[in-house]
């Protein structure tokens, strides 16, 4: 049965919700679901934007086969060749073998690799390059590393339609609403954006930028991203998020306290610096157990907040793995210009707080505050003027940012 969406004129939603992956890219947990987002466009010739993942092929192809009539499906661009858009190419293609493939030329050079046979029906575009369908000219814009090499961003002139691939995706299934003004965004999906974002694209804020710069010259109307809402109104508000996530300015003055620990004592050590912190004002706080919680969810905080403190217990001369996990991919994440405040523990060579210094340093623009404390084995009297002093340092550096 088909399961469909108008979007504007002409233009359809025939993607599909998944419930049931538990791992997106087999790494970050999706309990919320997620939308495969697929469009397709009936003009004097008929136009499928992107595909879907192969867990909801057979929705798009019920989708497509109800919209379409008798019609045959004359064009699919492809703007993003990552399987979870990708998949279903193969079944399109069987099922209207005269479609003409539109893409450039990393997408045939992907589109072979992943198996695909390219053959004389493809159209390769250039960056800048527009292609008429009838009444509606749909314009190619390369937007290279958001975020694979070959991604592109598609912008119909004639009604402001942005197909923007990944940019502005979010997990979250869609739950029979499209559009952003028929969800709750900042409350049900602002979270999942910003988790999305970071793990996923964060990498890539250079690259996010210089689409930024060109989606400006652009009269926006829709945004149709290849996972969750379509935007059609306060699309600067989304415009704004993307701005800062992909600068790396923090969203909130908060703190991001994470902590492994085996015994309590670090956790401890973690409670006690939280408590002081809302005592002196600052109450904008999350505090994990890195052990606990996926580390996709610290990097999205670590992307919202302006400070972190790193607490870690030593472990076989290293930092607490879990813990050490988190540092790694804030790194691969190319998280910058935040503030950091570091404590460790050790019961007999404690190399955890140096080690963290060390591995943090290595990232951009991050400001380690000086006092470090070290727990021996467990908070004894002698640790409260340090943790009294890590708390005001970072009061005080709240006021300087
Ligand atoms: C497997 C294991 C390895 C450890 N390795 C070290 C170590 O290399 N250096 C050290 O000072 N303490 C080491 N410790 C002690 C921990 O750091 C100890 O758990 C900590 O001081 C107490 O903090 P916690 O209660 O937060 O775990 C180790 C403990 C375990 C269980």
């Amino acid at each position: 049965m088909y399961n469909i969406r108008e979007i504007t004129k002409d233009l359809y939603w025939v993607g599909g919700n998944d419930r049931k992956t538990s791992l997106f890219e087999n790494i970050h947990p999706i309990p919320e679901g997620v939308s495969y987002n697929s469009y397709l466009l009936l003009d004097k010739k008929t136009v499928l934007l992107d595909t879907v993942d192969w867990s909801v092929c057979n929705n798009l192809i019920k989708n497509i086969e109800y919209l379409l009539e008798e019609r045959p499906l004359d064009y699919l661009v492809i703007n993003h060749m990552e399987p979870d858009h990708a998949a279903s190419i193969g079944e399109v293609v069987a099922r209207y073998p005269n479609i003409k493939i539109i893409g450039n030329k990393k997408t045939f050079d992907f589109m072979k690799q992943f198996g695909y046979e390219v053959n004389e029906n493809i159209i390769e575009v250039k960056d800048g390059d527009t292609i008429s369908f009838g009444e509606h000219e749909l314009s190619f814009i390369f937007a290279p590393m958001v975020h694979w090499p070959e991604t592109m961003a598609t912008f119909d002139t004639t009604n402001g339609v942005l197909f923007s691939a990944d940019a502005f995706g979010t997990f979250g299934a869609l739950n029979g609403r499209l559009f952003n003004d028929e969800v709750d965004f900042e409350r049900e999906f602002l979270e999942p954006a910003r988790r999305y974002y970071s793990n996923i694209v964060g990498k890539y804020g250079p690259q996010v930028q210089n689409l930024l710069k060109k989606a400006k010259k652009l009269d926006i109307k829709y945004i149709c991203p290849l996972h969750g809402p379509v935007w059609r109104t306060n699309i600067d508000y989304f415009i704004d998020k993307y701005d800062k996530w992909s600068s790396y300015e923090p969203e909130e003055k908060g703190v991001l306290i994470v902590y492994g620990s085996m015994y309590g004592n670090t956790e401890a050590a973690a409670e006690d610096i939280a408590r002081r912190l809302v005592e002196k004002g600052m109450s904008n706080i999350s505090l994990y157990d890195a052990s606990r919680t996926h580390v996709s969810y610290l990097v999205s905080d670590a992307f919202k907040y302006s400070h972190i403190i790193l607490a870690s217990s030593t472990y076989n001369l290293n930092i607490y793995t879990p813990v050490e996990n988190f540092i790694k991919d804030m790194k691969h994440a190319n998280l910058q210009k935040r503030t950091l405040g570091i404590i460790y523990n050790g019961t007999w060579a404690p190399r955890a707080g140096k080690l963290m210094v060390d591995a943090v340093s290595e990232m951009k623009e991050m400001n380690i505050l000086e006092g470090h404390v070290q727990i021996d084995s467990s908070m004894k009297e002698e640790n409260i003027s340090q943790m009294e002093s890590l708390a005001d340092s970072i009061i005080e550096s709240m006021k300087s940012n």
